[in-house]
């Protein structure tokens, strides 16, 4: 089949026989130079980015306006007018795990972008608040690139001490310090021929930062105490919840390594900006949560419409795991589902310095655990979302100014379901820790640290990862 004639190809996705992939796939050698424009109802992530990669020039969800229509095509015109669409392929096949859910435009735009630059070894930027999904977004532009068969390596900047980051990154030969008794290769090492995530590099120290800067530039590492330099072939892909520019500003972060790093900047909105989500990613956690034959009563889903989800995808999913564990039969209801109320959660995303208005009511029935402290009503307040069943037991916390400071007793640790989902148990468990040191330390996150015999890295990653953090 020839192409002659043809100005813009406008491709469905679901075709008899091949699909519109495949068509997509072989456009250069039949059409070259014609823009196709992938039209489908049934968008996902996985199809649209790989749709992009393969060089449709939009990707377009039914039903469709004549407008939007009209405008896609009209810039197809031009920009073959000018150009010609440029499309380069290999035969890679589109990754079937479509882990990324959604149902909004913004993601949209998000998932066509990882498309577009997923092949090219440009440093990438992804940038937003914390549990938007920073960390899928480097994971999916790893699948979707020509370096897929090499190594995907995470590397969390702020969990790892100043000290250590270092070796753990650059690797170190035996005896370059007390300690060091084998050679250590490194992460960047580890991930020759694939991808190296760096999360949280707002957190890197500067000292560390100029050496990343060095091998962005000269691609070669040198281990801790080693002589020579080792070449080096990956991507790094950076992520950080923090305002760099911001950063540079002050001083913390270097502006030349922010300028290596942002050719190719990805910024995930928040979760409270795509309203479109939240009902798939509802429906997709209850799926995987092992809550499939459960289902959510009309409050409970008002609830969670209405909720700001301060901590993300990440709250939402820690939120369905809990009712999922904490509904006894099929029905989950908004008790179950342990979202601070509207006072409770503006005062403690506002982080005030006198906590709730006084009357706040207290969450649930039961006996009331008091907790003065401003930044244990923070964590409580946020964090019962995440510290579950923390609550399910603590019950009541009362979010009053200048209530007595009584930690939460024993009695206040989760039931753990000993038959359900073990990091589930874990979690619950982990978080309702959390917020007992927390309060028992008056807010004191050294303290807390400490009595948990965890660094205070790790103190800040685990109240990130509960949403206590607030
Ligand atoms: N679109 C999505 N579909 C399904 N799951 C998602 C989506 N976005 C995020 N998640 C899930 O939410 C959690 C948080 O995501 P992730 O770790 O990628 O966020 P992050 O932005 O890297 O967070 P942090 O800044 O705290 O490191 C993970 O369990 C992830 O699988």
């Amino acid at each position: 089949m020839g192409a002659g004639g043809i100005a813009a190809a406008i491709v469905d996705l679901r075709l008899p026989g091949d699909d519109g992939l495949a068509l997509l796939r072989a456009a250069p050698e039949i059409a070259p130079d014609v823009p196709c424009i992938m039209l489908t109802a049934y968008a996902s992530g996985a199809n649209t980015i790989e749709a992009m990669r393969l060089g449709a020039f939009d990707h377009l969800t039914k039903p469709i306006g004549r407008s939007v229509l009209a405008e896609t095509l009209a810039r197809a015109l031009r920009a073959r007018a000018a150009n010609g669409v440029d499309t380069e392929m290999d035969n890679a096949v589109a990754d079937p795990d479509d882990t990324m859910v959604s149902n909004s435009e913004a993601m949209r735009a998000i998932f066509k972008r990882i498309g577009l630059v997923a092949d090219s070894d440009n440093s990438v930027l992804v940038l937003g608040e914390t549990g938007t999904g920073k960390e899928l977004v480097a994971q999916a532009l790893h699948r979707n690139s020509a370096r897929v068969q090499g190594p995907f390596v995470a590397v969390n900047c702020a969990a790892i001490p100043a000290d250590l980051l270092e070796s753990e990154l650059f690797g170190h030969v035996k005896g370059a310090f007390s300690g060091a008794t084998a050679d250590r290769p490194g992460r960047f090492r580890e991930a020759d021929g694939g991808t190296l995530f760096l999360d949280e590099i707002g957190d890197m120290a500067l000292p560390t930062q100029a050496k990343i800067l060095r091998v962005l530039q000269e691609r070669v590492v040198t281990p801790l105490g080693g002589r020579h330099a080792q070449a080096v072939n990956l991507r790094v892909v950076a992520a950080t919840h923090r305002d760099l520019e911001r950063e540079v500003v002050e001083g913390r972060f270097r502006a030349d390594l922010l300028y290596r790093l942002q050719v190719i900047t990805i910024v995930l909105p928040p979760l409270r900006e795509r309203h479109g989500d939240i009902e798939v990613l509802l429906a997709h956690f209850l799926h995987h949560g092992g809550g499939r034959s459960k289902r959510l009563s009309d409050a409970a889903l008002a609830a969670l419409r209405a909720h700001d989800w301060r901590g993300n995808v990440r709250e939402l999913r820690n939120t369905v795991q809990r009712a999922i564990a904490l509904s006894e039969g099929d029905l989950i209801e908004e008790r179950h589902l342990g979202l601070a109320t509207a006072a409770g959660a503006s005062a403690a995303s506002v982080g005030a310095t006198d906590a709730a208005p006084a009357g706040t009511p207290s969450r649930a029935t039961g006996p009331a655990a008091a907790i003065g402290s401003v930044d244990a009503v923070a964590a409580l307040a946020d964090g019962v979302a995440a510290a579950p069943g923390g609550v399910a037991g603590a019950t009541g916390a009362a979010l009053g100014a200048g209530s007595v400071t009584s930690v939460p007793l024993a009695a206040d640790v989760p039931a753990i379901d000993w038959d359900g989902n073990l990091d589930q148990a874990v979690a619950q468990l982990e978080a309702a820790m959390l917020v007992r040191a927390l309060a028992a330390s008056d807010g004191n996150r050294s303290q807390a640290a400490r009595r948990l015999g965890l660094s205070r890295q790790q103190l800040y990653r685990k109240l990130a990862q509960y949403g206590l953090d607030v």
